[in-house]
């Protein structure tokens, strides 16, 4: 086990008292808030929260755990990964860290070793992290260049159902447009898709043919009910513009299922007009849009023997202004697209505080691994902390955001169900011999 700062009762019914909870994660509860945070018991019965009363109100006749104004989060969602690359790093390193070394180093191994078995443990891995850590709810990619759409669609289909009462499990297929004109693979493709519950994805790239995938992708998706999250415009050319040719797309289709860009790094590397025309589309279109700030400032301006001089980041506070839904995750974990990670919610909300400025007041920056990834994965019942909800939730000795941001929480508390779970990680060493050391 590892170093906990407080145990609470093993009890059917307890309270975790004079806690601190980020409001922008809390349901159906008012009280005075400072810097987006208010206090609380929390009533937990049968592992459900029962009761959410002012600091102090809990009956003094149940079991209580007291906080001491420690903070208390409800479990993570992490709504863009990429778990079945993780942790391929030994194996098969970025040589110079940039997209192109990225994605020929994956190429490489994903030919090479990325069988049913080898998927299955590095992504158990994965899950088996992020739960330690305390998420809750995490969408995945999956690389679908064929054959791997069928091989890892199906490797995920089993863990989720294997995984189903720790983490709720979504994948989205991710391949190049351009293979849509392979007219056999992306019918198949498709099928693999609707069969297993997942959503259709895809690289959006710049070309003469770019309205007319988008136009098959999203019947296709109309057609076959799914939703569609893309990978979007993940470069410094101001000239990438496909985060609009979506939003136009989505509108001319008059798409009625959900739509997630991700990355949308060259939005801030245009003039403000030209950006602002696209983030008024994206709003109306109502495209939701997910900011990966680790993996950003690890690819974008990377180039040998110069300093980079912009964080790769999207227009993430000029998006969230328009009434865009936004969300930032973790992206990749120790693959050629980023050499580091651990699907940790709590490291990638302090980077992300970090790199966006989501600082300075704090006040609803707690819904960026909360409630906005939750909505956005259609599951508003998960990610906040509400009257009826599970008891899953993430105890924090840090009691304001300067504690909070400061240290890595490695003592922190989880709860599912109301009961304290083993937050042990699992050790590298498991996964030498699939990866190397
Ligand atoms: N940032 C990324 C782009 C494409 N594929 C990935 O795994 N990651």
């Amino acid at each position: 086990m590892t170093y906990s700062f407080i145990s609470p009762p093993n009890a059917g019914r307890f309270v975790l008292s004079n806690a601190t909870l980020p409001a922008a994660a809390v349901a159906g509860y008012e009280a005075p808030v400072v810097e987006g945070l208010v206090r609380a018991d929390i009533v937990i019965a049968d592992g459900v929260i029962s009761a959410l009363l002012p600091a102090g109100g809990a009956p003094v006749e149940l079991a209580k755990s007291d906080l001491k104004e420690g903070m208390v989060w409800p479990c993570f969602a992490d709504m863009h990964t990429h778990l079945d690359k993780g942790h391929i790093w030994p194996r098969n390193a970025n040589p110079d860290g940039t997209f192109p070394g990225a994605l020929e180093a994956v190429r490489a191994d994903r030919e090479a070793n990325w069988s049913a078995a080898d998927v299955k443990k590095r992504m158990e891995f994965s899950l088996r992290s992020a739960y330690a850590h305390g998420t809750s709810l995490i969408r995945t990619h999956l690389d679908s260049l064929a054959p791997q759409h069928r091989i890892s669609f199906e490797v995920f289909a089993e863990m989720r159902d294997v995984w189903k009462d720790r983490i709720a499990l979504q994948a989205v297929a991710l391949f190049p447009m351009e293979n849509m004109a392979d007219a056999a693979y992306f019918a198949d493709l498709v099928t693999v898709v609707r069969e297993k519950g997942g959503l259709i994805g895809g690289v959006t790239r710049m070309s003469g043919d770019l309205d007319s995938q988008l136009d098959m992708l999203f019947r296709a998706a109309a057609e076959n009910g799914l939703d569609v999250d893309l990978h979007v415009d993940e470069t410094d050319d101001p000239a990438a513009e496909t985060l609009k040719a979506i939003a136009q797309a989505v509108l001319r289709n008059r798409f009625g299922g959900k739509v997630t860009a991700g990355h949308c790094c060259s939005l801030a590397r245009q003039d403000e007009e030209t950006a602002k025309r696209t983030v008024d589309l994206v709003a109306e279109a109502g495209v939701a849009i997910v900011s990966l700030p680790m993996c950003n400032t690890y690819l974008q301006d990377r180039y040998p023997g110069r300093t980079p001089r912009w964080r790769g980041v999207t227009l993430f506070k000029e998006l969230a202004a328009a009434g865009v839904a936004t969300a930032v995750a973790s992206d990749n974990t120790r693959d050629p697209f980023y050499a580091y990670g651990d699907l940790d919610a709590v490291e990638v909300f302090r980077e992300a505080v970090r790199i966006l400025h989501l600082d300075h007041p704090l006040n609803t920056a707690a819904r960026v691994v909360t409630t906005s990834p939750a909505d956005i994965l259609g599951r508003p019942d998960m990610g906040r902390i509400a009257v009826g909800a599970s008891a899953d939730l993430v105890l924090f000795s840090a009691r304001r955001w300067s504690e909070f941001l400061s240290r890595p929480q490695s003592d922190r508390v989880v709860l599912r169900r109301g009961k304290v779970i083993d937050r042990s990680l699992p050790d590298y060493r498991e996964l030498d011999s699939v990866v190397g050391a």
